[in-house]
């Protein structure tokens, strides 16, 4: 059977094309890997997703799975591990399984780099990788940055005006930004201290964390605070699309045109993984915009 269109990735914006594609009555199926609904479900408030002025992030992501299967969207649990689009029609090639179609839309999102300590414990207590979501915790708190150039100056810039403190902690000597600008707004806030050639050791807390243990001029020092930034950047989970023909930045985001569509006819990404601005608003109105063009499209071969 060819399927009209495969959405890979059932997170917001897989799960909103999924939705419009059950509703424009195509041959659809979605792939997802893991959970459906996506790393929203990872978030703890979610306050910033217009029509719920505050709801916890596995909530939304289980309404958004509960949306498209009102819609009939199958789901398989399954993991894509290559793409064959050199033929018509393309083949969606996953761990147990190959599918055939003559759409794609991928939606599979990013992962964060990770500090590759014990974070992984404190995700949701005092230890987060997104400032534009959980920054207002910590209003008039203390917070660490931990990270590099312009990630890590982006969040310290989100956090200076809600937090009391922020303390940024480096493993460089500077920290190097896209737009000089940002480090002209890191050097007039007052209330930034930065931590230069500092190596993160371990998170220090109980049951939540309460500051980083770091190495600075060959001593060990704890730095205290209510919460921790990890700002290291963002993974692209693009590596099943290696030497598939599908154009990627150097960073490995999925390059689009301004209707979501890739370098090939046919086969759209849609989220975080055409990288830029990164929250849910944002995939699902490119999941949206796809399978409006998806629809178009197929009606064009007809
Ligand atoms: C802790 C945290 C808090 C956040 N808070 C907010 C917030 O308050 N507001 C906001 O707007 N945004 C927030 N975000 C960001 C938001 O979660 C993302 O912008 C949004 O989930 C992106 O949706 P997406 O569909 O592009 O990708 P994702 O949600 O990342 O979904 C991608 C899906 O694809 C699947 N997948 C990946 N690779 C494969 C493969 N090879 N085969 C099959 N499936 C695959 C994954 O398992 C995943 O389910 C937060 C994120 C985090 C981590």
């Amino acid at each position: 059977m060819t399927y009209d269109t495969i959405i890979i990735g059932a997170g917001p914006g897989g799960l909103t094309a999924g939705i419009y594609a059950m509703r424009g009555k195509l041959n659809a199926i979605c792939i997802e890997k893991e959970n459906a609904g996506g790393r929203i479900a990872e978030a703890g408030i979610v306050e910033n997703y217009p029509g719920f002025e505050e709801i916890r992030g596995f909530e939304l992501a289980e309404k958004f799975k509960n949306h498209a299967e009102k819609f009939k969207l199958p789901i398989i649990y399954d993991e894509v591990i290559k793409i064959e689009i050199k033929e018509k029609p393309f083949k969606v090639i996953t761990k147990n399984s190959t599918y055939e179609t003559k759409t794609i839309v991928i939606a599979t999102g990013t992962r964060p780099k990770k500090l590759g300590l014990n974070e992984d414990k404190f995700i949701g207590k005092g230890v987060s990788y997104c400032t534009m979501c959980d920054a207002f915790f910590y209003l008039n708190k203390e917070v660490i940055v931990i990270g590099r150039d312009t990630p890590a100056i982006m969040s310290a810039i989100n956090l200076k005006d809600i937090a009391k403190k922020v303390t940024v902690i480096t493993d460089k000597s500077e920290l190097k930004a896209a737009e000089p600008i940002m480090l002209d707004k890191l050097k007039e806030a007052k209330n930034i201290e930065i931590i230069y050639n500092a190596k993160p050791l371990e998170i220090i807390g109980d049951e939540k964390a309460e500051g980083v243990k770091i190495l600075v001029n060959e001593k060990e020092e704890i730095i205290k605070a209510d919460g921790i930034f990890i700002s290291l950047g963002h993974i692209p989970n693009t590596e099943f699309l290696k030497d598939s023909g599908i154009k990627l930045d150097k960073k490995g985001f999925i390059i689009t045109d301004k209707n979501c569509k890739t370098n090939i006819e046919g086969i759209y990404a849609v989220g975080d993984v055409r990288g830029g601005v990164m929250q849910v608003a944002k995939a699902v109105g490119d999941g949206c915009v796809a399978m409006a063009n998806i629809i178009k499209y197929l009606q064009s071969l007809k």
